[in-house]
């Protein structure tokens, strides 16, 4: 999934700047640029066909000074290692700003999921997380979905681990299915999430979202629900694209309804959706005339190559990294207004502690209580980060991310020292 540009080279320069704001040493910078552990697995899967094949995974443990391990998991033809260093590192600082007691990790294993059958799709998850499994736990690391894994990975999980250790523990992972301790929220929360934040940053700058226009860049999981919960608060969203393309239409789109259609067709991409003005390409989406722009795809879309062309006035993260720092720097410079993804994504994590909390307790909270949940803390995390910028930093010159690193990174900080880390 990598793109052209080295996600974990972005990260850093990242966290360069945070450090540089906040007046941290150099071994400060080293001790946080790099993770902790690195466990990369091989592993061998005998094909349908009676052949063997070799994938490589990994499973990058980012910074673990505020609690466990946490992040997903994805499969990827195109992910490698510098990909999932990056995503551990942003993981860290997604949880540390979402005031959950979890440090970062990612995972990934390289690979097309889409060309396994199912029992293909089982031995490999398995195999990866038994790879993987001296090095995770309820209490070290608990993995969940990313792109292109999903509850039925983490039921396999869950059982691979549990059968390994003689006891059922589901706590050592999160976006687990119903009948094994999952809430129904965790699906849709990411999503709910962005929406949430797009909402509340709308209200900011335009005075509403109602009417304003979206482009939803993304149709999986957090494209189609951060879509649908727009919809649901009345903004119009006028284009939605996957790996095959997009579409637009002036008059907004049905997320649910695309939905709908396309699986009717046994479909699962928005092209295949025929109510449309014209079909657009993913570079066109991201240039649309629109009030605001969601990225929920992939990393890096917004470049040094098409920034000058972005003419959203905000622009919220659901994706992990979609723009590049030169890029931002532009934007910046603009006026553009961009909820970074260590915020605007965070409401996966959320709910994932909310699971993990409650698979802890024995199972307690309502689906209800969890969504309630979730929508505050968006709301209170995006006020609370939006007003650091605004009264404590110079606004012209950092943005909402700088804001986010700033409370994140010295938060880390502050734990490594308590704990005679550093
Ligand atoms: N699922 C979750 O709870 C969370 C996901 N994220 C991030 O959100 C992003 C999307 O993740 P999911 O929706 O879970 O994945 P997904 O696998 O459900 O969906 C990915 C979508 O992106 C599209 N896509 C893939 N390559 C593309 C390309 N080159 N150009 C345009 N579209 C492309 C796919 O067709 C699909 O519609 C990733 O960056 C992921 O790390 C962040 C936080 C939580
Ligand atoms: O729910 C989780 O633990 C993982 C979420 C994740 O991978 C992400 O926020 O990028």
């Amino acid at each position: 999934m990598a793109t052209s540009k080295d996600p974990y080279l972005e990260a850093k320069k990242q966290l360069r700047s945070a450090v540089d704001i906040l007046g941290y040493s150099d071994e400060i910078y080293e001790m946080l640029s790099t993770p902790e552990r690195i466990v990369q697995v091989k592993i061998p899967v005998k094909m349908d066909d009676g052949k063997l094949k070799i994938f490589t995974g990994w499973r990058v443990q980012h910074n673990s000074a505020l609690g466990p391990y946490k992040g997903g998991v994805r499969y990827h033809p195109e992910t490698n290692l510098s990909e999932v260093m990056a995503l551990a590192m942003w993981m860290t600082w997604k949880n540390s700003l979402a005031d959950i007691p979890y440090g970062g990790a990612k995972g990934g294993i390289q690979v097309d999921p889409f060309q396994l059958s199912p029992r293909e799709l089982e031995t490999l998850s398995r195999k990866y997380f038994a790879g993987i499994s001296k090095f995770v736990g309820v209490d070290l690391d608990v993995p969940a979905p990313d792109v292109n894994t999903n509850p039925q990975t983490m039921a396999w999980f869950v059982d691979e681990y549990s059968n390994r250790n003689d006891a059922q523990l589901f706590g050592v992972v999160t976006g687990k299915p119903l009948e094994l301790g999952g809430l129904q929220t965790r699906i849709f929360s990411t999503g709910l999430g962005v929406a949430t934040v797009a909402k509340q940053a709308a209200k900011k700058i335009f005075g509403s979202i109602e009417g304003r226009t979206v482009a939803v860049q993304g149709f999986g999981n957090v494209g189609f629900y951060t879509a649908k919960f727009l919809n649901e608060m009345g903004a119009k969203v006028i284009a939605i694209s996957d790996v095959k393309g997009g579409i637009y239409s002036s008059k907004g789109f049905d997320a649910d309804e695309i939905k709908a259609t396309i699986s009717k067709k046994g479909s699962m991409f928005v092209t295949d959706y025929p109510n449309y003005e014209k079909k657009i390409s993913n570079e066109e989406l991201l240039q649309l005339n629109v009030d605001i722009l969601v990225p929920a795809a992939i990393e890096n879309v917004i470049t040094e190559e098409n920034v000058s062309k972005i003419k959203a006035k905000l622009i919220v993260e659901g994706a992990n990294g979609p723009t590049a720092p030169e890029a931002e720097e532009y934007l910046t410079k603009k006026g553009v207004v961009i909820v970074p993804d260590t915020l605007a994504n965070s409401g996966g994590v959320i709910m994932s502690h909310i699971e993990w909390v409650n698979n802890r307790m024995g199972g307690w909270i309502t689906e209800d209580e969890a969504r309630n949940r979730l929508i505050q803390k968006m709301e209170n995390n995006l006020d609370m980060i939006w007003n650091f910028w605004e009264n404590k930093l110079d606004h012209e010159k950092y943005n909402l991310r700088m804001a986010a690193y700033g409370i994140a990174v010295d938060k880390v900080v502050r734990a490594m020292k308590l704990r005679g880390w550093i």
